[in-house]
């Protein structure tokens, strides 16, 4: 797929790695609807130009997202793909160091959020690409979502997370099987430790136990690392009902 003259939504584009795909995506000619919680990301758009517009909204909304879908349906000739990078963090043990059980709610928010909130845009921007005119190879979509490599290699504390983030890669095999029909190509990338916003409130000596424990290069991800191995995947049509790990070869303990 090609990303010029093309649209594309972006979510969680108003921080970290959605900010970078939304930048890099200008840069290769691409327009962008920028969906975020924070109202941060209308000044993402207005940062990027023309070729970007921002609707404040929750991944987990129904009519939320459906108003970015149609955003982006007005704001180009159609919708081509969506970055799916809106996410939220949690850390808690099962049972605490006084015995005392992990609250439910707050496990529940995570799942909410980082799966059932992927799986609510991508039914909605399927159903949009789905009426798509077919392009090369009858393409007429994509859709990038993000795992982690806590998915795989979930530390202490990361039950909530990690089972979110295990639940996106779940899907991408048999989202990909099912929209191959209407093709629309489903993908998602896990990373490792990256530079960005969520990493803020990890303290000093854990960021740097955490870029220790990568192989090579001993540092943490940039976001327009992440934002270069996006754009490969729209532009390369083989890929498919994968996961990719951009991790530096991690594998947390
Ligand atoms: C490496 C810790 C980083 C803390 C980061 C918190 C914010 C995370 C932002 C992540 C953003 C990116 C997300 C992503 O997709 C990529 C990643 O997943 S990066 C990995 C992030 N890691 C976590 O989130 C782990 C969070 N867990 C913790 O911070 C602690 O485990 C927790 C606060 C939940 C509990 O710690 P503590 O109070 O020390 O627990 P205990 O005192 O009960 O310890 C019991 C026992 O377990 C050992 N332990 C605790 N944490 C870890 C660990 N992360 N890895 C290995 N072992 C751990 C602890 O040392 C005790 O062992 P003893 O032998 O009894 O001393
Ligand atoms: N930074 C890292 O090291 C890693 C991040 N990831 C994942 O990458 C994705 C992006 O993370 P970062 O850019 O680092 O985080 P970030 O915190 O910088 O950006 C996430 C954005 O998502 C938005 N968001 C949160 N909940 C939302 C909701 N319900 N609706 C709409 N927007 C919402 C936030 O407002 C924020 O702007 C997340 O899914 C995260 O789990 C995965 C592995 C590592």
């Amino acid at each position: 797929m090609r990303i010029e003259n093309a649209t594309f939504v972006i979510t969680g584009a108003g921080s970290g790695l959605g900010s970078a795909c939304a930048e890099r995506l200008v840069a290769a000619g691409g327009r962008v609807v920028l969906c975020d919680l924070s109202e941060g990301v209308q000044d993402q758009a207005r940062r990027l130009g023309d070729a970007a517009i921002a609707v404040q909204g929750d991944v987990t909304s129904a009519d939320d997202i459906q108003a970015v879908i149609d955003a982006a349906q007005a704001h180009g000739d159609g919708l081509a793909g969506v970055i799916h990078c809106a996410g939220v963090v949690s850390v808690a043990k099962l049972v605490d160091r006084h015995g005392n059980p992990a609250d439910l709610d707050a496990y529940a928010r995570t799942v909410q959020i980082n799966l059932v909130g992927t799986f609510n845009v991508m039914r909605l921007a399927a159903a949009a690409m789905s009426q798509n005119p077919p392009g090369d190879d009858g393409e007429r979509g994509v859709i990038i979502n993000i795992a982690s490599v806590a998915a795989f290699d979930g530390q202490v504390g990361q039950c909530a997370y990690s089972a979110s983030k295990a639940g996106v890669v779940g899907m991408s095999l048999p989202a990909a099987r099912e929209l191959s029909r209407h093709g629309i190509r489903v993908m998602a990338i896990a990373p490792g430790v990256f530079e960005t916003p969520m990493m803020a409130d990890i303290p000093e000596d854990a960021v740097a136990a955490l870029s220790q424990a990568v192989p090579f290069p001993k540092r943490l991800g940039k976001p327009d690392e992440f934002a270069r191995l996006a754009e490969q995947i729209i532009t390369n049509s083989m890929l498919n009902g994968e996961v990719i790990r951009l991790d530096g070869g991690i594998r947390m303990q």
